[in-house]
């Protein structure tokens, strides 16, 4: 299965296009042909369960290991022939930090800011302004170890910046930190590329990171992908959706009852739940099968499913993707 993000279009030019990417380690294949396009100032983020090859992606897309097949192109550049000139262009942080903890957050920016050989005096203005951007200004001189979970990745992202990077792979930035501390990173991503139009390139085992950052998503199975999309998209793909009518009475339940045998029904609550892929088609056609024999709904509410119900769906199989459960016309 192909990639081509829902926020794509024939002329944004893409960050990232990569094709047939493959890798095994002796007889374990890790990568089975994946291919991505992922366009210039989006979230892109891959999901998959442990092991299913998402940091070797990140590997081989940052330029650390070799695929063995496939290629691919970082901001315009080949991956196989101009490696040197994506190392200048992307910046990778996450489950490893290149934090030294002996040394302040201070220097440690500064130190980075001469790996990236910027002169003294702009590697001090960067590290100020990173510092300040990430409110860690008053804790510029501390050593890094008294730093928490959620101000070391802060600062390990600020380290990540000081290059400008244009496509930033986060592998897992915030495994491991408290809610807040997560909503803060959320935060500062995003505005990565709303403010900067930076492209992001996101692997994450919380679901609920994906849905709020990812302008799509892409889910690895098994060194493949099965499914890709907008989180809206996935979830309309899998069962689970329903449409939830809430009546007045018990005549009005029962008399719903009898157009929606497939529904299920809860007397006690005065409720109907309509399996549905939450589309408008399907919404219309339940609304004119109650205006048809005058039934009336106190209220109506559309429940899809969530991202954890698309993810357990999808990579519980061999990667078959399941088709949704919708009242067909003649349920009517
Ligand atoms: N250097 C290596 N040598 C042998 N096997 C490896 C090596 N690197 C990764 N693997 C194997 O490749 C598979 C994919 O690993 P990878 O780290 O890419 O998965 P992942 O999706 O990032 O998992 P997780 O969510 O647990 O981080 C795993 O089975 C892993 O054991």
């Amino acid at each position: 299965m192909s990639v081509t993000t829902a926020t794509s279009s024939p002329t944004r030019t893409l960050a990232i296009d990569a094709s047939g990417l493959a890798k095994s380690y002796g007889d374990k294949v890790v990568l089975d042909g994946v291919d991505l396009s992922i366009p210039e100032g989006t979230v892109f983020s891959l999901l998959g369960p442990n092991g299913a090859g998402k940091t070797t992606t990140v590997q081989i897309l940052s330029t650390l290991i070799p695929a063995d097949r496939g290629t691919a192109r970082i901001a315009g550049h080949d991956l196989a022939d101009d490696a040197d000139a994506i190392r200048d262009v992307i910046g990778v942080t996450g489950q490893f930090a290149a934090v030294d903890g002996l040394l302040n957050a201070e220097e440690n920016l500064r130190l980075m800011a001469d790996l990236n050989h910027l002169s003294r005096a702009e590697g001090r203005r960067r590290a100020d302004e990173l510092l300040a951007r990430f409110d860690l200004t008053e804790a510029a001189r501390k050593p890094v170890v008294t730093f928490s979970g959620g101000m070391r990745r802060k600062l390990d992202l600020a380290m990540t910046l000081v290059g400008n990077p244009r496509v930033i792979f986060l592998d897992e930035p915030t495994t491991g930190l408290d809610p807040r501390s997560r909503r803060t990173m959320w935060e500062m991503i995003r505005g990565l590329v709303d403010d900067q139009g930076v492209t992001i390139f996101l692997t994450t085992q919380y679901l609920e990171e994906a849905d709020e950052l990812a302008d799509s998503i892409a889910v690895l199975d098994g060194g493949r992908l099965v499914a890709h999309g907008t989180a809206e998209e996935l979830k309309q793909r899998i069962p689970g959706g329903h449409i939830r009518l809430q009546f007045d009475s018990a005549a009005q339940l029962q008399g719903a009852f009898h157009l929606f045998p497939a529904a299920g029904r809860d007397d006690e609550a005065l409720t109907l739940q309509i399996p549905s892929d939450g589309s408008i088609a399907t919404l219309r056609a339940v609304l004119d099968v109650l205006d048809g024999n005058r039934v009336q709904a106190r209220s109506l509410t559309v429940h899809t499913p969530d991202l954890d119900d698309v993810f357990l769906t999808l990579t519980a199989g061999a990667g078959s993707v399941p088709t949704p459960d919708v009242p067909k016309e003649n349920d009517r």
